[in-house]
């Protein structure tokens, strides 16, 4: 028989033991609920409970000037060590039909291939219900936002003497004084990039009268057919964030920035041009603001922001040994100083389009991965449509294939 001060304590350790007990299984609960977060439109967690399977069917909607080459680079990447089949552009087109509002037909093989492409990156007008065709249902839908006050100043000078408005214009300020007296109604297809060009790439108006109910209904509309938007201005948390919810390693999202200017081809923008974009282009304005705070919402709500810190500080400890491993520099540098012109990126207007040298002591093995990771879009693009439809006629942009052929490895991963 139990002494009464030994039941009392025995109640005593009932006790604490039955509080243990609920703490831990509220912490439980806690770490559940982040990794179920259910999303409003989507009704299904966005980050997969461990252990999770690398998500393989992806379509990402390429906006422009909005970091997303750096982006397509990443998918094109993960297509080749997967061997996944990618949504590419038809013939000799570089694009998914741009202007044009996407068909399923502007894919090459999509006859033949039907509704079996994993990937989907390439610059398209979005258009769902053609999207749907070539891409599985269970397909996870991307995008990309940049602010839009530095978005108008880059396409600026990317589009410089593409755009009527900007070429008429002597910079970017002077445009923005008065818009109107350079941006003509009959110019449709060129003004796309110098009115809300991120609105126009989702599939809406970019002219449409900002009117509060309209917006609320394409913003809706946006977050139904999309999982996730990403921010151009946090693009190393957005890498994270995308690395969870896809259930890729990190190696998958490490990148080196693509297609930037160099210094002496960015205008500044004066306050009231700042001010005026606003205005202007208030359609991406606020789709940007809308997009940001959600993007944020979603960090808190799953990852959470300290982790997300301790994981961008490791995206950047990895990046810089890549940098060290591939890069003669350790930098991108001005297109003058591009020794392989294989890999020079397009260049257009009146921006210096940077791009890399990579070192000479490169293994092979090293080498495929370096390479991959400093090609330009055309040429990535052109190189994996002639992988996969060695029949047909290169696209223009090629680069020379053997030297890319060489078997599938990647750089060892970190611990
Ligand atoms: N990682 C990362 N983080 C932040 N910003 C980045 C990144 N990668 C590219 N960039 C910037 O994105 C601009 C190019 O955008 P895109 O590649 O979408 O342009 S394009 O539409 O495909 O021509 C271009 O902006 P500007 O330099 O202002 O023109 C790039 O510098």
């Amino acid at each position: 028989m139990k002494s009464p001060g030994c039941s009392s304590r025995y109640i005593k350790c009932l006790i604490v033991n039955l509080f243990l007990g609920l703490m831990f299984l509220s912490g439980f609960y806690h770490v559940k609920n982040r990794n179920f977060l259910i999303l409003k439109s989507h009704r299904e967690p966005l980050i997969p409970s461990m252990p999770c399977r690398a998500k393989t069917n992806v379509m990402f909607l390429k906006t422009h000037k909005t970091a997303s080459s750096t982006v397509l680079n990443i998918m094109f990447r993960f297509a080749e060590r997967y061997n996944l089949t990618v949504a590419l552009p038809a013939d000799y087109h570089v694009h998914l039909g741009y202007p044009k509002s996407f068909l399923a037909h502007f894919v090459e093989a999509f006859q033949s291939i039907g509704q079996n492409y994993n990937i989907m990156c390439n610059h398209l007008r979005f258009n769902p219900s053609e999207v749907q065709k070539v891409m599985a249902a269970n397909t996870f839908y991307f995008s990309i936002l940049r602010n839009p006050l530095s978005l108008l100043e880059s396409s600026y000078m990317y589009y410089k003497n593409i755009v009527p408005a900007f070429r008429l214009s002597k910079d970017v300020n002077e445009y923005l004084a008065s818009p109107v007296k350079y941006y003509h109604p009959k110019d449709t297809k060129e003004n796309i990039y110098a009115r809300n060009n991120m609105w126009f790439d989702f599939g809406y108006d970019n002219n449409a009268q900002d009117n509060k109910k309209y917006v609320q209904a394409v913003l809706k509309k946006i977050e139904e057919n999309f999982h996730l938007i990403l921010i151009a201005e946090y693009f190393d948390e957005s890498m994270i964030l995308l690395k969870h919810v896809l259930c890729w390693d990190l190696d998958d999202v490490i990148y080196f920035k693509l297609n930037s200017r160099s210094q002496d081809t960015v205008q500044t923008l004066t306050l009231e041009s700042k001010e005026r974009i606003k205005v202007w282009c208030s359609l991406d304005w606020q789709l940007y603001l809308h997009f940001n705070q959600s993007f944020w919402r979603t960090i808190e709500e799953t990852i959470g922001l300290q982790k997300m810190e301790k994981e961008v500080d490791r995206l950047r400890m990895r990046q810089k040994e890549l940098m060290e491993t591939c890069l003669s520099d350790q930098k991108a540098v001005k297109k003058d100083h591009i020794q392989n012109k294989a890999l020079l990126p397009f260049q257009s207007g009146a921006a210096n389009i940077l791009g890399y040298n990579l070192r000479q002591d490169l293994d092979n093995r090293a080498l495929r991965t370096c390479q991959r990771m400093v090609m330009p879009e055309l040429q990535y693009t052109s190189y994996l449509y002639a992988l996969q439809h060695p029949h047909k006629k290169r696209k223009p942009f090629g680069l020379s294939l053997p030297a890319f052929q060489e078997k599938k490895t990647q750089l060892p991963r970190p611990n």
